[in-house]
C-alpha cells in the first residue's frame, strides 16, 4: 500500500531522510516513532504529495509520488501536526466546505458530513465555532475532514499531541474503528505506549535513517538482546548469590541493586532454570525471579540510544 525505496530527502546540506525504505501493508496500522527532527513529518509529507524526494521513490497504492500525485491525493487522508485557523465557521459548514472541495455535492454532500459527524462524535458540535473547539475536537474534526472522500489510507503527523488523557483515548477509540473499517494507516507520534496498543507494525526512525520496521512484537524482542532477569534473595546472601550467578556459562553480567540483581543472560539463552537450581543448591532463599519487562519504550529508549546494533 505504501512502499518507500532509498528515499532521501535533502534541505539544502541537511540531510533529513537517508535511503529509507519502508513497507506498509493494506490494513496495517503503522507507528512512525523518533525523536524530534527525525525526519518523521518529511516522510509523511512526501507520501501525501506535498514535497518531492530529492532522490529514491515513494509509492502510494502503487502510484509513484511527483510522477502520479494526482491518482494518489483522492487516496489519501492526510493531517498535519499543526490546525489552521477558521475563523467565523461553524464545524458543519467546515465540513461541508471541504466536501465541496472534493467535489461531493448536493444530498450525498449532507449524508457524509452526518456519518464523518457521527463516526468522530462531534455531532452535538455542529453548531459550534471550528476556533472555539477544545484541542482533543480539532484533532477530531481535522480527521473528520480526511475522511469526508472514504480515503483508503490516512496519514496523521502527531494526531494525539499535546492531547489530555481523555482526548487521547477518545483518539485511540476513533483510529481503532478506522482501524477495524479497513483504513491503511501510518501514525506518528511520540507517545509509545498508545502505538503499543494501536499499531501492528512500527518503525523507529532516527536521523533520517530507519533503524527498525516491522511488527512492534518482534522489535521488542530484538531490542531485548540478551534476556534480563531479576532475582531478589535476602540481603545477606546477596554477595554470594551475585558471585555464584556471575560464573555460570549462561550469565553474561549480574548488577546487584537495592533490592534485587539485575541478572543479564548471553544472547540466545532462553532456560534460566539454572538460577533457582543453584540457589537453592547452595543453600539460598529465592525471593524474587522474573523476567525484565520489555514493551516499545524500553525498546525505543534501547534502540534510539544504540543499545542494539
Ligand atoms: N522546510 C525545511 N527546511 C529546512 N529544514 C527542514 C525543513 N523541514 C524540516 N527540516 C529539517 O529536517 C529534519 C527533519 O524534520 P522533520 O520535521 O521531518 O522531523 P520530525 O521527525 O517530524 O520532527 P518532530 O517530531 O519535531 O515533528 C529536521 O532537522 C528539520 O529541522
Amino acid at each position: 500500500m505504501i512502499k518507500t525505496v532509498n528515499l532521501t530527502k535533502r534541505y539544502g546540506s541537511l540531510v533529513a531522510l537517508s535511503n529509507l525504505n519502508l513497507e506498509i501493508h493494506e490494513g496495517d496500522c503503522f507507528g512512525f516513532i523518533g525523536p524530534n527532527g527525525a525526519g518523521k513529518s518529511t516522510t509523511i509529507k512526501i507520501l501525501a504529495t506535498l514535497l518531492q524526494p530529492t532522490w529514491g521513490e515513494a509509492r502510494v497504492c502503487d502510484f509513484v509520488v511527483g510522477y502520479q500525485s494526482r491518482q494518489i491525493r483522492p487516496l489519501i487522508g492526510y493531517v498535519p501536526d499543526y490546525f489552521g485557523a477558521y475563523e467565523d465557521m461553524v464545524v458543519q459548514e467546515y465540513l461541508e466546505f471541504f466536501a465541496a472541495a472534493y467535489n461531493i455535492n448536493g444530498v450525498e454532500r449532507n449524508k457524509v458530513v452526518e456519518q464523518v459527524l457521527e463516526l468522530t462524535d462531534l455531532g452535538y458540535k455542529r453548531d459550534a465555532p471550528v476556533d472555539g473547539l477544545s484541542r482533543g475536537m480539532k484533532q477530531r474534526l481535522s480527521i473528520a475532514r480526511v475522511l469526508l472522500h472514504d480515503p483508503k489510507v490516512l496519514l496523521l503527523d502527531e494526531p494525539a499531541g499535546n492531547l489530555d488523557p481523555r482526548a487521547r483515548i477518545e483518539m485511540r477509540e476513533l483510529l481503532k474503528e478506522l482501524q477495524r473499517m479497513g483504513k491503511t494507516i501510518l501514525i506518528s507520534s511520540h507517545i509509545l505506549p498508545e502505538l503499543q496498543d494501536l499499531c501492528n507494525t512500527v518503525g523507529i526512525i532516527e536521523q533520517g535513517e530507519l533503524i527498525y520496521s516491522g511488527p512492534w512484537t518482534d522489535i521488542v524482542r530484538k531490542a531485548r538482546g540478551g534476556m534480563i532477569l531479576h532475582v531478589g534473595v535476602p540481603d545477606d546472601q546477596q554477595v554470594k548469590a551475585a558471585s555464584l550467578l556471575s560464573e555460570d556459562p549462561n550469565v553474561e553480567s549480574v548488577n546487584p541493586l537495592d533490592t534485587y540483581m539485575e541478572v543479564a543472560l548471553k544472547d540466545g539463552v532462553t532456560d534460566y532454570s539454572f538460577v533457582p537450581e543453584k540457589l537453592l543448591a547452595n543453600g539460598m532463599k529465592l525471593r524474587l525471579l522474573k523476567e525484565e519487562e520489555v514493551n516499545l519504550e524500553t525498546a525505543f529508549m534501547r534502540l534510539t540510544k544504540g543499545m542494539v546494533q
